[in-house]
């Protein structure tokens, strides 16, 4: 897919300015960026929810469609009377699906809540039911929004391992959009980052491991998503500084294993409290 000077405005205000982007088939991106940066717009154009003011976007061989698209939004919500096995039904694309799908509820410690209506789950539980609302027909392409919010700490570890999986065993293409920079770390390949509506960096995973500039780079942009990490839990945990120089470093595993360590241990600490 080629994106070339792409543009949106609302109104007068222009919140993207001259996007381009080379995009190859089961590519994984992570689109990063502060508060009202552009990230949800960009999304939304790619998946043809919204419409540029300028610019073009060639598909290529990029054939998104309804029944192959996986396409989560942040706050997404379903109608409060169906019940969570009814959601699984509606959503699925034959039988096969709603099989998976019930099987992906019983993965996820759904089972329990079958019956129960979309408006009793608790925002967790809504969260998993729209990603496997999804995943139960096997999607190649997945736009996704923020997931991840609002699942405590296993749930969430547990999701992005089981997405993990997903994007290993299919070449399926992601474009990610995210605030925290282990998410974008276990799930992306190729990280963009926006700001004030335009790209200001676009990386890959082999580049942020292999070249000092862009992992100073990314450090200094990445600062804000580790504060927000902490906060959004309200706690006042700092994440340490020995990270970066773990990043700098170049030791990427031991980041990501020392980022899920972190997280759990945290989540822990919070649960217990
Ligand atoms: N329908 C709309 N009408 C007017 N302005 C809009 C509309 N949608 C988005 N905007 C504005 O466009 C800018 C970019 O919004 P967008 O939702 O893309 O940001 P974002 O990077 O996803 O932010 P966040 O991290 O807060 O979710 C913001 O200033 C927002 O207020």
């Amino acid at each position: 897919m080629k994106i070339e000077h792409l543009e949106k405005s609302f109104g007068t205000v222009k919140v993207l300015k001259d996007i381009n982007l080379s995009v190859k088939s089961g590519e994984r991106i992570a689109i990063l960026g502060g508060n009202g940066s552009g990230k949800t717009t960009l999304l939304n154009i790619i998946n043809g929810g919204i419409k540029a003011t300028g610019g073009s976007i060639d598909f290529e061989e990029m054939a998104i469609n309804h029944q192959n698209t996986a396409y989560i939004m942040q706050h997404e919500s379903l109608p409060s009377e169906l019940r969570l096995q009814e959601v699984l039904a509606l959503f699925s694309r034959d039988k096969a699906a709603y099989q998976r799908g019930l099987d992906l509820a019983d993965q996820f410690d759904l089972t329990k809540n079958l019956r129960k209506k979309y408006a009793q789950l608790s925002g967790g539980e809504k969260q998993k039911l729209l990603l496997i609302s999804s995943l139960q027909n096997q999607p190649s392409y997945f736009f996704l929004d923020e997931i991840t919010t609002g699942l405590d700490y296993n749930s969430r570890d547990d999701l992005l391992d089981f997405l993990a999986s997903v994007f290993e065993e299919k070449q399926a293409s992601l474009f990610l959009v995210t605030h925290y920079i282990e998410e974008a770390l276990r799930l992306c390949n190729r990280f963009v980052v926006i700001k004030s509506g335009k790209i200001i960096e676009d990386f890959t995973k082999e580049a942020l491991i292999s070249n000092e500039d862009s992992l100073i780079r990314f450090d200094q942009e990445m600062t804000a998503y580790q504060a927000y990490l902490i906060q959004s839990e309200q706690h006042t945990y700092k994440l340490p500084k020995a990270l970066m120089s773990q990043v700098l470093a170049h030791d990427f595993e031991h980041i990501l294993s020392y980022e899920r360590d972190f997280t759990r241990n945290l989540g822990q600490i919070i649960e217990g409290a």
